[in-house]
């Protein structure tokens, strides 16, 4: 059976990557206590957590951790009539975090994920491991058969066209889960004991032309290379699904970084996945996903995005329109989901202006 790693174990002195371009996300409802186990990864990064729920409450931050946090009084302030694209009660909140980071990387993690053991019993800097994925290149339009060729003691394989082992830039690195695997109600419902055991050493690029599901619990991007497409569709509060925010958020990047010329890994690092949400809660906010997405998946696998969308937001915008057009038919939440996906994109570039900064000051 998975264990975590001890609060010790994962004490070990750790050299801080990236640590003054990196930006540490974590949605909430619950408290931070979890933090205290990750402190020796985390301590050295600023954080920016998403307050859920009711902004009246306090949540606790241990002492220690650089910190922005914001409730949902704060994104009404900052975003106005905008805000609207923010879900409410669902960890799909997050998204707000990339919005007003900015740090040219993100790492996402949800406050019941604690730190794994590999098979050794060594602690997992997960945090360490998604910034090599995202800092070395990935390898779409080639399969390489001994996985991560850019990993120390791999390489490309015979056959493996020299063309492309340049590879491309890495858009996002997803990492998976040991113990609570991220399954669905129905299948969390039929196998409410199963739990995963299995460390799989490898970290794969996701082959261009295939989508993937995303899940927002381990997750670290390049905000400059794909952070406007990461917005983590309209759920909770009056909406009429929930829990397919981050797999929205997927479908969209991988068409958007497949267009563009991005990579997408998955595999390493681990992190250990504690709680198990209410499966009977999650079926209620899961079913009309579990069979729009017969029709989804299909609109994704069939996006074109035309030539002049050279940057993420031309495409995502693009992408809105599209939705509107060809999924409203399957639920007027589309058209809704739509809109929110470009008031997504003006209030990112409201609070992230890439032209000349008014003023000369900062945004
Ligand atoms: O209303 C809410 C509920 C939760 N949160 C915070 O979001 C994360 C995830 O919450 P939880 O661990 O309860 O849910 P899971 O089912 O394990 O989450 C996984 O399913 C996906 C569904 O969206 C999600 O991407 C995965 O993370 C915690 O940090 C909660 O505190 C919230 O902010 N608001
Ligand atoms: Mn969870």
């Amino acid at each position: 059976m998975a264990e975590p790693a001890t609060a010790t174990q994962a004490a070990a002195p750790v050299v801080a990557l990236l640590k003054d371009e990196l930006d540490i996300v974590i949605p909430t409802i619950r408290n931070l206590d979890f933090l205290e186990m990750w402190r020796p990864f985390f301590q050295p990064y600023h954080l920016i957590i998403v307050q859920d729920g009711d902004p009246s409450k306090t949540i606790k931050v241990p002492e220690g951790f650089d910190y922005e946090l914001y409730n949902r009084n704060d994104i009404n302030r900052i975003l106005g009539p905008k805000a609207s694209c923010i879900s409410f009660k669902d960890s799909a909140c997050r998204c707000f975090g990339y919005m007003v980071s900015k740090k040219k990387y993100i790492f996402t993690i949800d406050d019941d994920c604690f730190v794994a053991k590999d098979p050794s019993g060594k602690a997992i800097n997960a945090l360490e491991q998604h910034i090599k994925n995202l800092l070395s290149p990935s390898t779409p339009f080639f399969f390489n058969t001994l996985y991560d060729p850019f990993r120390e003691g791999a390489d490309f394989v015979r056959g493996y066209p020299f063309s492309l082992r340049e590879g491309v830039p890495t858009a996002a690195s997803h990492g998976l889960w040991l113990n609570i695997p991220d399954y669905d109600a129905p299948t969390q419902l039929v196998k409410p004991l199963e739990r995963n055991t299995r460390y799989v050493d490898a970290v794969l690029t996701i082959p261009k032309g295939t989508l993937f599901p995303m899940c927002g619990m381990n997750l670290a991007f390049n905000r400059e290379l794909i952070g406007p497409a990461m917005y983590f569709g309209l759920m909770g509060d009056g909406q009429p699904i929930g829990r397919y925010d981050d797999m929205w958020a997927g479908w969209c990047t991988k068409v958007i970084c497949d267009h563009l010329g991005l990579g997408v890994k998955t595999g390493l690092p681990y992190i250990f996945h504690s709680k198990a949400s209410n499966p009977f809660v999650n079926l209620r906010k899961e079913y009309k996903g579990i069979y729009w997405q017969e029709e989804i998946i299909p609109f994704f696998q069939q996006a074109v995005l035309p030539k002049d969308c050279t940057t993420v937001q031309k495409c995502y915008i693009e992408l809105a329109k599209q939705v509107k057009e060809k999924l409203s038919k399957v639920d007027p939440y589309f058209d809704k989901l739509a809109d929110a996906m470009v008031t997504w994109i003006e209030a990112w570039d409201e609070l992230n202006p890439t032209g000349p900064v008014p003023n000369g000051k900062a945004a």
